[in-house]
């Protein structure tokens, strides 16, 4: 008799009927997420727009940067920086709520707007976010996160492309941008950021989490390259969520790395001088606690903020009634299929509100730099996220709400 314990199947009773649909209907399914039906246990009250935050839930971390002199240890921390969010973008769901779940998928114009405070103990001072669903078919999110104290700004925007193969395998097509301008210096310095490929395991026990990917890299316009190699359930360890990462000069190539960095991103990786071998940093999820992002009230909130869009979905997902549910969501989705319709019969687009879509051609020549560094080529197919979207600071500068022209009526609510 084998004294292995087998995984036991996590699935509410009154569900197994549905989640057995469900996982016979993504088998199947045509690449798009949001189209499937899945039973309430595995759906979450939080819309996609709300996971741009995971960016930044450790600002001094994020602004670190922009306090070092010295470009290749800037280039380090920008590194650091972002292995420190894997995290949060991708075990919080599982570890907060015992597995992942399926989001709230975006309606076109819903904003998701908060900052983190400036706290008296700290230097770090107040960091902005604006996430936007800047289409819908197929969805894209577009991000801008800043910090004007220290000069920093994030932004990037992401879709996702998905397929079946033994499980769900995400793709996710888009960038960010990170840039800074160094102490002492005039000249922006920016880094380009590529993002991770997912699959999702446990699906048939019902406790779904997801494993990251292959690789992904950093390349910075002061040329390092940072390159992140993700395994999984590491094949020499047996731990999960496990990396390898180095930086090195786009110069001398990876095999003249400069630091390397080992670990699990869930847990805790070390940081080493690949020169003297000796160990320069060290970081520890569980001692690093995030700082939550200060939303305003929500009755101040916009209609158009994804909290308050969807707080009737949200509290009868809860409540467990699928019927208001439906209800509600097609209160939205119907809405903003009469936005369209009237947007087409007058031969207009949508405006977003925070972002533009531009011409690769128009892009920041510091961008065009980096994309040759990097092989961009499939986080730029534009047919999979609309366009290429860039923020538009002067757009957001003191911007308070109504944020669009549309109110009330294009949400679908009478008052
Ligand atoms: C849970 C199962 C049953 C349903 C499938 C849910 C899918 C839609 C979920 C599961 C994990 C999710 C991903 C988890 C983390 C991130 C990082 C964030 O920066 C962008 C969104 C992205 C890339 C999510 C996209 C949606 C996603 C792929």
């Amino acid at each position: 008799m084998s004294s292995k314990k087998e995984p036991q199947s996590q699935v509410p009773p009154q569900s197994k009927g549905s989640w057995s649909s469900f996982l016979k209907s993504i088998a199947s399914f045509n690449g798009d997420l949001s189209s499937l039906t899945a039973p309430p246990f595995i759906l979450s009250t939080t819309s996609l727009t709300e996971y741009s935050a995971y960016w930044a839930e450790h600002p001094s971390v994020f602004v670190a940067p922009a306090k070092e002199a010295d470009p290749e240890k800037r280039a380090l921390l920008v590194l650091k920086w972002f292995l420190t969010t894997l995290h949060q973008q991708y075990c919080s769901r599982s570890e907060k709520l015992g597995s992942e779940k399926k989001p709230l998928n975006p309606f076109l114009g819903e904003l998701f707007i908060g900052k983190w405070l400036a706290s008296p103990n700290s230097d770090v001072g107040e960091t902005t976010l604006i996430s936007e669903q800047v289409s819908h078919h197929p969805p894209v999110t577009a991000y801008a996160i800043q910090n004007e104290k220290h000069g920093v700004e994030l932004q990037g925007y992401n879709a996702q492309k998905a397929s079946f193969s033994s499980t769900i395998q995400v793709k996710q097509i888009g960038h960010a941008q990170y840039t800074i301008t160094p102490p002492g210096s005039s000249e922006k310095e920016k880094y380009v950021i590529t993002l991770p490929s997912l699959h999702i395991e446990s699906l048939i026990y019902g406790t779904p989490f997801v494993e990251l990917e292959k690789s992904t890299k950093i390349a910075s316009s002061t040329g390092y390259v940072a390159k992140i190699d993700y395994s999984g359930k590491g094949w020499l360890s047996g731990k999960k969520n496990t990396f390898t990462a180095s930086l090195y000069k786009a110069s001398e190539g990876e095999k003249k790395p400069l630091y390397i960095v080992e670990g699990q991103w869930s847990d805790t990786f070390t940081i080493k001088n690949a020169r003297t071998k000796e160990v320069v940093d060290r970081w520890v999820v569980k001692e690093n606690p995030t700082t939550p992002l200060t939303l305003a009230p929500l009755e101040q909130q916009d209609l158009w903020e994804s909290r308050r869009a969807w707080a009737d979905v949200a509290n009868n997902i809860v409540k467990g009634d699928m019927d208001a549910v439906s209800g509600y969501k097609s209160r939205i989705e119907n809405a903003q299929r009469e936005l369209r319709r009237v947007e087409k019969a007058e031969g207009r687009e949508w405006e977003r509100r925070f972002f533009n879509r531009i011409d690769e051609k128009d892009d920041d020549p510091l961008f065009q730099q980096l994309t040759n560094t990097l092989d961009l080529s499939g986080q730029l197919e534009t047919d999979k996220t609309g366009g290429i979207w860039r923020f538009d600071p002067s757009r957001a500068a003191g911007a308070q709400p109504p944020y669009h022209k549309v109110g009330n009526e294009g949400l679908g609510l009478t008052q």
